[in-house]
């Protein structure tokens, strides 16, 4: 796809992340995999006043374009596409139950058999690190090599999916997955939990789950 388009979709995904309520200020960030690398969010520019020109490329060496600065978090970002090479778009933002959540320093166990849509039976939580460190994107490789999604503790959210809209999808379920832990946990701990074989059932499902038969 053309490099504006993707450019005006990035920012699009901003706007509809904050719309969802995911999200607060300048917080967050948003790329798309493009030719050898990606493009993503310009660092600290608060959403309704980017342009797609200021959507900066980086390579898969983290070179960016010059006159531009990168999202401080570039450095995870390649890692996600490095990691798993399944996915397209990755989604990074403060949501206020899932910050909560990656403050108790747990993962989201299996409450509710939507945690499956992250690939697993939990939703991890990456150890903390200064933001847009190296360390952090060490820890985030580790986090989402059998997930599409994790926690940043102390921090927030990372999601990635085939493609940008796909990937805020998952974002705002893995936010709803924990306002749900929060609020059972608030009166039940531990939380009850799906056990691994109901988990792996629906895995199972998602696979063919959606697809519409060619007509
Ligand atoms: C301090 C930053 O807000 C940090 O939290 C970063 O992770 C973030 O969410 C936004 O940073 P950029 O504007 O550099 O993308
Ligand atoms: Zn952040």
């Amino acid at each position: 796809m053309e490099r504006t388009v993707l450019s005006r979709q990035i920012i699009d995904t901003c706007l509809e992340m904050t719309r969802l309520g995911l999200n607060q200020g300048t917080a967050g960030n948003v790329s798309v995999r493009f030719q050898n690398g990606m493009l993503i969010t310009p660092t600290g520019i608060p959403y309704e006043k980017l342009t797609t020109d200021q959507i900066v490329f980086i390579d898969e060496q983290g070179h960016h374009e010059e006159g531009k600065l990168p999202s401080s978090e570039w450095r995870f970002h390649l890692s996600a596409y490095h990691t798993r090479p399944d996915v397209n778009a990755v989604v990074h933002n403060h949501a206020v139950y899932c910050t909560a959540v990656s403050i108790l320093n747990r993962p989201i166990p299996a409450i509710h058999y939507m945690i499956a849509a992250a690939g697993g039976n939990t939703i991890p939580c990456a150890p903390y690190a200064t933001f847009g460190t190296k360390a952090l994107s060490e820890f985030v490789c580790v986090a989402l090599k059998n997930r599409k999604a994790c926690l940043l503790q102390h921090h927030g959210l990372i999601a990635c999916e085939v493609n940008l809209e796909k990937a805020l999808w998952l974002a705002h379920e893995v936010e709803v997955l924990a306002q749900l832990y929060l609020t059972t946990l608030a009166i039940q701990d531990p939380v009850p939990i799906l056990s691994d074989e109901e988990i792996a059932i629906v895995l199972e499902k998602f696979k063919t789950y959606g697809l519409r038969i060619e007509e």
